[in-house]
């Protein structure tokens, strides 16, 4: 096991890197700790495979240090770094049992039979894999072979750490639930640092304690679930966790309101840090506003309701502006004159897309 430390870390594929765009990976300094379980999350293109690349040491960084326990891995090739990987599609070897497939990475390393026997049962066991042991991998489906593949990376006791790479994208969707649930127990039985990178926000949430989110090669957030839901640090970060995202809309702040085209939003804070030409703009949650039938609040006309089961999600119109509102089951959704009251606490502020935090 090993606390991961990415130290004044960039990557540019680029032989002379100049502008901030020519990097594939923008200057990261993070540690992750030992033991945790982290997901590594954002849209396609946004550096996350380049980011588990280096770690991994497929990719050696233009810039900055790898660090294992604090000892520098940066130029130490893959095979020597100790690390078990998990890949998108799965590798396994047709022609042996899965057995065979299981004890590989441990008979690999010339550990004892019995010890081997014993990960091996333990390992597929988890992984509800025990009935099929004896079976050549080559008959099974494209689930049970990516489970073959979990259970090899998870099979060795002395990892530095385990970096899954999208592992659930060809599983079934209803096994995916289950999978994700049970890579979770996985990591509390075994204990080991875990990254798992994914572009899917569900598998993150359940997977991770800590999520590292990732946008156009930066690292915009890093904060638990319940964090990056409550106080997203990036307007990033809000429209691309909940669904439906946060509201994000251009605003003017004075004293304590936001100014959204001729419409005024109450805020709990001050802001008079805020410079002349920021792009200034204010988040909203869905969850985060009331409707009231006229009084105090916005103006809103609601185009359409979604119904999606517990909640419905009002589509309304500020101005020019979409806003989704979360309406909850048992409440009513006024007529004419709507009101849109967003609770003050919740409203947050950016500033070129960066949260600013308000003075009391
Ligand atoms: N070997 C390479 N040579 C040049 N550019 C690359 C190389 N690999 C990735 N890139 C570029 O670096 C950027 C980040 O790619 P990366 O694959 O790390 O993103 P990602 O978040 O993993 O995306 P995806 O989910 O689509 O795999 C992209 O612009 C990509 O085109």
């Amino acid at each position: 096991m090993a606390a991961i430390t990415l130290d004044h870390l960039a990557h540019s594929y680029k032989a002379h890197p100049e502008a901030p765009s020519d990097y594939a990976l923008r200057r990261l300094d993070i540690t992750w700790r030992d033991g945790g379980a982290y997901a590594l999350l954002g849209p396609s293109g946004c550096g996350k495979t380049t980011l588990l690349n280096i770690i991994s040491g497929l990719v050696t960084p233009s810039e900055g240090k790898v660090l294992f326990d604090g000892r520098d891995v940066t130029n130490i090739p893959t095979e020597q770094r100790n690390i078990a990987q998990v890949f998108q599609f799965p590798v396994v070897y047709d022609t042996v049992s899965v057995y065979d497939n299981l004890a590989f990475p441990l008979r690999n390393r010339g550990i004892r039979q019995a010890e081997v026997d014993r990960r091996v049962r333990e390992i597929a066991g988890m992984l509800d894999l025990n009935a099929d042991l004896d079976r050549r991998a080559s008959h099974l489906t494209a689930d049970a072979k990516q489970k073959i593949s979990l259970g090899r990376g998870l099979v060795r006791a002395d990892t530095a750490a385990i970096l899954f790479d999208e592992p659930l994208t060809v599983i079934d969707p209803q096994l995916k639930w289950e999978l994700r649930a049970q890579l979770k127990q996985l990591h509390a039985q075994v204990g080991r640092t875990m990254i798992y990178v994914t572009h899917d926000q569900t598998e993150a949430m359940t997977f991770a304690d800590t999520v590292v989110v990732m946008y156009d090669g930066a690292v915009v957030q890093v904060g638990t679930p319940a964090e990056l839901f409550t106080k997203p640090a990036h307007t990033f970060v809000g429209y691309f966790i909940g669904s439906p995202g946060m509201n994000v809309l251009p605003a003017k702040i004075e004293g304590r309101t936001a100014y959204v085209g001729g419409s005024r939003i109450n805020l709990s804070r001050g802001y008079p840090r805020l410079a002349e030409g920021q792009k200034i703009e204010i988040g909203i949650r869905p969850e985060d506003i009331r409707l009231a039938p006229g009084g105090d609040g916005l103006p809103i006309t609601i185009n359409r309701v979604d119904d999606i089961g517990r909640i419905r999600i009002a589509r309304a119109q500020l101005a020019e502006h979409a806003l989704n509102i979360v309406v909850p089951e048992e409440a009513r959704i006024p007529g004419d004159g709507v009101h849109a009251q967003p609770i003050p606490e919740r409203v947050h502020v950016y500033a070129d897309g960066h949260l600013v935090e308000g003075e009391a």
